[in-house]
């Protein structure tokens, strides 16, 4: 997996879903998925240290043989386990055979020096396109603590059916004031009590927030423009009010699917493009729009290497479309809420500030950020929610996500 991650920009989801571990045994499923992502988030860290003893490159499989084998290590691995793995792993291709070797040599020189040297190397960095954007927008200080958010990871944050009080009980997991449940040693989902019963789903506290703003009620008809996989949906579904849920993918609205029949929630499913949906007029639409994902690092380190931030002048494209076919579909007064889970402020500021210049009369619903859990210091100028990973820090953090309620003239 990081051979195809590093080298070929697949993304762990992807390559997950294509079958990559399904013939291993659910234990050695999730040390697989584990040890990956451990390995992805500590890169940075495990090169400093095989730089130490490798004068010249080696092959890619043999270099992710090495920083996979050297963040175990450093995590308390048996160093003769994890070395004898390693050089096993190097013997199985034709052209890594020839790094045996090498691969045992330089594990033993890191064997000994990892857990003595490996907490004073610092804190793995962005990657150049992405830092240089985060930093003029927000500072080295907010950086340096989106980064050690990201290394730290994400703890399992849950939302309720119906009742998170007695969700974070029966669970043992921390009620959060925006409302959401926080797990920080879940172990497997599927095993926590009520998950069988569809009594919550996963969802990111930060991402649990757009729909809380928005607020549907019930009997109102609100469409989520782009569903997939559906936590949003979830939410407007069980506020009583008429769901409508659209997602290009049919794969994916698959999952939406299955995510309501599991909860015994309602939603109308649709499979198609945003851009071409005609219903309507609703009371109330969701779009979260496809974007580069920058807030959702902690949960997915492989991003900084699959990507390389190529695509997002594109997706800044289809989100200001979305946003104004959108607009088209709500009813006079209607209300929508926008949001990316980006922490670029071209994927979230930026479009709000250009839709008021474009919309005549639409306006920001800034009261609709006054929700519990909220600090009134993340509210944008032009009335948006920018949220980050260093935000609550001492809690676990979030991911980082934009919201604005926009309010069309009635
Ligand atoms: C950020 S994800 C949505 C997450 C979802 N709202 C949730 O909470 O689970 C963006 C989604 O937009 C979908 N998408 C991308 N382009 C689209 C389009 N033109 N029309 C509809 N959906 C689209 C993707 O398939 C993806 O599922």
């Amino acid at each position: 997996m990081l051979d195809k991650i590093t080298g070929e920009g697949r993304m762990l989801q992807d390559l997950l879903a294509a079958g990559a571990v399904d013939r291993l045994d659910p234990a050695d499923r999730a040390r697989a998925q584990r040890l990956t992502t451990q390995t992805l988030r500590a890169m940075e860290r495990a090169d400093r240290l095989i730089s130490r003893h490798v004068k010249k490159k080696p092959p890619l499989t043999i270099r992710n043989i090495l920083r996979l084998a050297t963040v175990e290590l450093a995590y308390g691995g048996d160093a003769h386990g994890v070395v004898g793995e390693a050089v096993t792993l190097a013997g199985e291709g034709q052209r890594s055979q020839n790094y045996k070797g090498l691969v045992n040599a330089v594990l033993r020189k890191i064997a000994e020096e990892a857990p003595r040297s490996w907490n004073d190397l610092r804190v793995p960095r962005l990657p150049g396109w992405l830092r240089g954007p985060l930093l003029d927008a927000y500072g080295p200080g907010a950086v340096n603590g989106m980064e050690a958010a990201h290394f730290a990871g994400a703890p399992l944050d849950l939302t309720a059916k119906t009742d998170a009080a007695a969700l974070a009980e029966a669970t043992g997991g921390t009620l959060l004031p925006s409302g959401s449940v926080r797990l920080t040693d879940p172990g497997q989902v599927s095993a926590l009590p009520g998950y069988a019963e569809g009594a919550f789903w996963v969802q990111d506290a930060a991402a649990a927030m757009p729909v809380r703003i928005l607020d549907p009620k019930p009997g109102e008809n609100v469409l989520d423009l782009c569903a997939a996989p559906g936590g949003k949906t979830l939410q407007i579904a069980a506020s009583g009010a008429s769901a409508t849920a659209l997602d290009l993918s049919a794969q994916r609205m698959q999952r939406v699917q299955e995510n309501l029949e599991r909860t015994g929630l309602a939603a109308s499913c649709e499979t198609g493009d945003a851009l071409r949906h005609t219903g309507g007029p609703y009371d109330a639409i969701l779009l979260d729009a496809p974007c580069s994902a920058t807030g959702t690092l902690r949960r997915h380190p492989d991003l900084p290497f699959a990507k390389d931030g190529s695509d997002i002048g594109r997706l800044i494209t289809l989100q200001g479309e979305m946003l104004d076919h959108a607009l088209s579909l709500l009813k006079p007064g209607g209300r929508l809420m926008f949001c990316t889970c980006s922490l670029l402020p071209d994927e979230g500021e930026c479009h709000v500030e250009e839709a008021l210049l474009r919309h005549e009369g639409l306006v920001v619903d800034r009261e609709a950020l006054a929700q519990p859990g909220i600090d009134p210091a993340w509210i944008t100028e032009e009335g948006g929610l920018r949220l980050r990973p260093d935000y609550w820090a001492d809690q676990g953090g979030m991911d980082g996500f934009y919201m604005a309620l926009l309010r069309k003239p009635g």
